[in-house]
């Protein structure tokens, strides 16, 4: 089945379906164990974690498909990637479908700003016409019925901010008429705005529940009483990650010694049950000469 299906049946399973925020491939083991149906890699999760850089535009498709790889080889939960703006005109953006498939990825979000991008919950964002935005859903899904015609195609509006809400829900009709399979409502402050959305959508609409951004935090059930029917939560785990690291290292620097977090670190056995530690090593003793002579 391919990873374009799997999603779609993950959709139809929950809702709102959660997508949640899967920094690396053991991110992804971790929310799998869980029982997360569909994981998310971030477009600024990647240029932060992998790059040390803003979102600001500044990765390119191929760093984006490092991580893809690093994640679908391992992990067949579902992985919805950020395309950003797609990376160029609508060949660039067929590109960027295909190698998204090949990599392994299920679907992509891909928005309507312009190539220097910002982040959607930071201020001055600029769009591109909505006929040029139209133009890169096109080649998006003409692109993905060569390879995976169930591959999903989330266009993103980040409309509301600049241009307001109605113009963000007519761009995000022409988006739908173009092509798209889902509308990624960016940086919506009300619930209302949301029920808007989805009322004037035929398609499924995504809210994305990131912290410290323009959006509160909703729940499930209030965003389903909306009619939302997906649920992002790009970089959730990757911030408490970052907090728990910093107070490690501080914690070295300061006391000379990790006792003081060691409850806050992983043990050894938890790590090696997530990645089948010792059903490998078993494989190693039984199949590799090494393992025989002992
Ligand atoms: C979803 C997003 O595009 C991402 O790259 O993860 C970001 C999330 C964030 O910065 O909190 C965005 O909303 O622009
Ligand atoms: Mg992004």
């Amino acid at each position: 089945m391919s990873a374009g299906k799997r999603f779609r049946e993950a959709l139809a399973q929950e809702k709102p379906l959660q997508i949640v925020g899967t920094i690396n491939a053991y991110q992804a083991l971790q929310a799998t164990k869980v029982g997360h149906k569909a994981i998310y890699l971030s477009g600024g999760g990647i240029a932060n974690a992998s790059y040390g850089l803003p979102d600001l535009g500044m990765t390119m498709i191929e760093d984006v498909c490092i991580d893809v790889r690093r994640i679908t080889s391992i992990c067949d939960t579902p992985l919805i990637v950020d395309a950003d703006t797609g990376w160029g005109h609508a060949f660039n953006v067929a590109r960027t479908v295909k190698e998204f498939i090949r990599s392994g990825a299920a679907g992509l979000h891909i928005e309507d700003q312009v190539a220097a991008k910002r982040c959607g919950h930071r201020p001055n964002k600029e769009l591109v016409s909505t006929e040029e935005m139209c133009d890169r859903i096109r080649a998006a899904v003409d692109a993905k019925n060569e390879l995976d015609p169930d591959f999903y195609i989330i266009a993103r509006t980040d409309a509301h901010a600049s241009e307001g809400q109605q113009a963000a829900v007519d761009r995000a009709l022409a988006y739908v008429e173009a092509g798209a399979d889902a509308i990624f409502a960016e940086a919506i402050h009300t619930l209302k705005e949301y029920k808007e959305f989805t009322e004037k959508m035929s398609v499924p609409v995504l809210a994305n529940i990131t912290e410290f951004g323009a959006t509160p935090m909703f729940t499930t059930e209030e965003l389903a009483e909306v009619g939302i029917d997906m649920v992002l939560y790009p970089l959730s785990a990757f911030r408490a990650m970052n907090k728990a690291a910093l107070a490690v290292y501080q914690e070295l620097k300061d006391k000379g010694t990790q006792e003081g977090v060691l409850d806050t670190m992983q043990t050894r056995m938890e790590l090696y049950d997530m990645l089948g530690y010792h059903d490998y090593e078993k494989k190693m003793d039984a199949l590799f000469a090494k393992g025989k002579a002992k």
